[in-house]
């Protein structure tokens, strides 16, 4: 994404402005630790993206980002002040489970929350920009789970905030109202909105955020540009090759690449990729200076350039070998996340999120961050109102019942 940006410098070149300063965040809930030691710092106008597995943090850290929950240590201020006493004007939160009221419609519910700001944007058109001005007199309860994520993010973009966190944005919206929110979101970071995102989609973080934090087990296990992380942990690109096995194909005679596989003596072969090409293809690329990786039924060959294709095909159509489909991909930002956090696919339930990353530990995390939302809860309130009257409950009590979960 590029954007004008500033370095965050004031103009007599003291101290950097930053929009959130967490460091050394600790929050334990009983025995589960839930953060461990997070620092994040995010400058004005920046999309920072947190992934990880289930049970992270990431959540945590939003809330304790935002003063619905209070770190056990660690400090934090946001908008230059402390979560508890920032100018809600300039702040707004969607929780992961924020749930409005069901018997108001879309038009209503952000008529509602724009009435909350002394500033607010037009309803009408935050409705047009998530893509819900057709639904707009439907009742929340009746709009379908993705529309009704749309009304949140509308009504989270309702006052115009200068610093957004969203855990979980766009969870159950269809891709192209994915696509909607995503260009929503970019429009409002070029017009120089700070945004803390929390997403299970690598394709939104790598679209997105400017800086991606990985989180386990409650530490920031990896932190950096998409294209940083994927440079320096993604691997490398691969040509998977599907292989046909000798049960899979017959004499088709037409196609050149396919060499005739002898069915006769088992029309049902079992599949075992015993009698596949795997060996005369491994050797029919020997000469190729690439790494390949065999399974029973397909190659990987890694590190080749996109120009190089033609050179694999014209090996395995050389000694006849048979395939089924080639696909050449470059590591993404999934990739990042298969090999650092991949075996830790939820951090709650295998580890009870206690135990402590020997990578974080390692230094791989050089800042943390922190997000927290809770159940049923929305932190935004304006000019000393607040949402109690939607059912949201107080951050305070909300967390100390949140203990006992
Ligand atoms: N209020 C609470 N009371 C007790 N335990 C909690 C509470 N909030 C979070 N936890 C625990 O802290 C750990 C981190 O949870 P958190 O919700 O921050 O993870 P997450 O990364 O957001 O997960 P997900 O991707 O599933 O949303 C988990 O083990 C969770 O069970």
């Amino acid at each position: 994404m590029s954007r004008s940006r500033t370095d965050g410098r004031q103009s007599d070149g003291r101290e950097p402005i930053v929009d959130v300063e967490a460091d050394a965040l600790e929050k334990s809930y009983g025995e589960t630790v839930a953060l461990s030691g997070v620092s994040l710092t995010v400058d004005p106008g920046e999309v920072v993206g947190l992934i990880g597995p289930n049970g992270a943090g990431k959540t945590t850290l939003v809330r304790a980002l935002t003063g619905t929950t209070v770190p056990d240590s660690g400090s934090v201020t946001i908008l230059g002040d402390e979560p508890s006493t920032v100018d809600r004007n300039r702040l707004s939160v969607l929780p992961q489970d924020f749930s409005p009221p069901d018997r108001l419609t879309a038009r209503e519910l952000l008529a509602y929350y724009a009435g909350l700001y002394d500033d607010a944007r037009d309803p009408e058109t935050v409705l047009e920009d998530v893509g819900l001005d057709t639904a707009g007199d439907t009742w929340y309860e009746n709009l379908s789970g993705g529309q009704q994520r749309r009304v949140c993010v509308g009504a989270a973009l309702v006052n115009d905030p200068d610093l957004l966190f969203l855990d979980e944005p766009t969870t159950g919206i269809d891709p192209a109202g994915r696509r909607t929110v995503w260009r929503l979101l970019e429009a409002l970071a070029a017009g120089g909105t700070t945004i803390v995102l929390t997403t299970h989609d690598m394709a939104e973080a790598e679209r997105l955020a400017d800086r991606v934090g990985l989180l386990a087990n409650g530490s920031l296990l990896a932190e950096g540009a998409p294209a940083e992380l994927v440079a320096e942990h993604g691997g490398s690109s691969r040509l998977k090759i599907e292989l046909e096995s000798a049960g899979d194909g017959g004499d088709d005679g037409d196609e050149p690449n396919r060499r005739d596989a002898d069915t006769s003596t088992d029309p049902h072969p079992a599949d075992t990729g015993a009698d596949s090409d795997v060996p005369a293809a491994t050797t029919a690329l020997e000469s190729l200076p690439y790494a390949v990786d065999s399974s029973p039924d397909e190659l990987v060959v890694r590190d080749l350039p996109p120009t190089d294709i033609g050179r694999v095909v014209e090996a395995l159509e050389a000694a006849g070998v048979s395939y089924t489909g080639l696909e050449w991909s470059e590591p993404t930002l999934e990739d990042v996340y298969l090999a650092l956090a991949g075996d830790l696919e939820d951090s709650a339930a295998t580890t009870g999120s206690t135990r402590r990353n020997d990578r974080a530990r390692d230094g791989l995390a050089t800042d943390g961050g922190t997000l927290e939302t809770g159940s049923g809860r929305f932190l935004k309130s304006a000019g000393g109102k607040s949402l109690e009257a939607t059912g949201e409950r107080n951050p305070e009590t909300a967390d100390r019942g949140g203990e006992q979960r």
